[in-house]
């Protein structure tokens, strides 16, 4: 469900259309100081567009953080994109008021900490070098279609990326087998995508990434948006810390590309202007009655 308009032209304050949600929003309302945010980037914080490294985040965003952040114990953006990406592509470097920002970069194998502008990283997995050398072969033999793209996640990570081509959901189907063989040969696992195809090291994931910063940071309250398939591990992490006693929230940041999340959603908004338009709401309610 979207955020509605009224004829005072008030936003209607949002409501989740599941128990479970209503009760992780009136916790997160009731006690902001201890809810912890976290956030995708693409496709939930910025637009989706063709070439990847055009996104950025939706121009709202930084007001809409900077305006929350200092009420909650903890925003996080938690991206498969390097952190430091997402940290430039964002605009998150030096915002007053997002002190306290974390980038967990590469499904949390990164971090990134606003604070100390400091960037830790695991070594690089041996498996990407050796998939990189063979990617060509593999993309020839399937058939080297236009407009199919190959992003290099800074050494540590690669992406096929099938917006560009005819017809992005063929080329994604007619590569997903070789990528996975290709992947597997090496080490490395296939995380599928809104038309991308990206191989990298198996061991993290953002369920894994929001479950260690749920400890770290002590919160109480948790809410989590994401908009893709490599979302729905943060997704089972938030039900689990809700059957462990944990309120939360599940946000879709909607698309037709992707239907899983807006199924397991507590409330679904309208992309990245949607969720900047949630935060803010949530921003403007924080520690304020009911
Ligand atoms: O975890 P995320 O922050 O959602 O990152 C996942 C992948 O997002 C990027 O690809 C997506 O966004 C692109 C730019 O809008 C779009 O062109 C592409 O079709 C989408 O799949 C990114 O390029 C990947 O590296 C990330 O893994």
């Amino acid at each position: 469900m979207g955020i509605h308009e009224t004829h005072s032209k008030e936003p209607a304050p949002v409501t989740p259309t599941t128990p479970a949600g209503r009760d992780g929003l009136a916790a997160i309302l009731a006690r902001p100081s201890r809810t912890l945010v976290g956030l995708d980037f693409d496709g939930t914080l910025a637009p989706i567009v063709e070439n990847p490294d055009d996104a950025r985040a939706h121009p709202d965003t930084l007001a809409a953080l900077t305006a929350l952040a200092p009420k909650v114990a903890a925003v996080a953006v938690v991206t498969g994109r390097p952190a430091e990406v997402a940290v430039r592509n964002g605009g998150f470097a030096g915002v007053p008021g997002l002190e306290h920002l974390t980038v967990l970069g590469h499904y949390g194998a990164e971090r990134w900490d606003a604070r100390t502008g400091a960037l830790t990283a695991p070594p690089p997995h041996p498996g990407v070098a050796a998939v990189r050398a063979e990617l060509p072969g593999i993309l020839a033999a399937a058939g080297d279609r236009p407009g199919v793209r190959v992003e290099e996640k800074g050494g540590r990570a690669l992406a096929v990326h099938t917006r560009r081509a005819d017809d992005p959901q063929a080329a994604f189907e007619e590569l997903r087998a070789p990528l996975g063989d290709l992947a597997a040969r090496h080490g490395l696992i296939v995380e599928p995508g809104r038309m991308v195809l990206e191989l990298r090291p198996p061991g993290m994931d953002k369920g894994v990434a929001l479950l260690d910063h749920v400890r770290e940071t002590g919160a109480g309250s948790v809410l989590y948006a994401g908009d893709d398939l490599g979302d729905l591990p943060a997704f089972a992490a938030v039900e689990k810390l809700r059957a462990d006693g944990v309120p939360g929230l599940l946000v879709c940041s909607g698309s037709t590309e992707v239907t899983e999340l807006a199924e397991r959603a507590d409330l679904v908004v309208d992309g990245p202007a949607g969720v900047v338009a949630l935060l803010r709401e949530l921003a403007a309610r924080s520690g304020q009655p009911g």
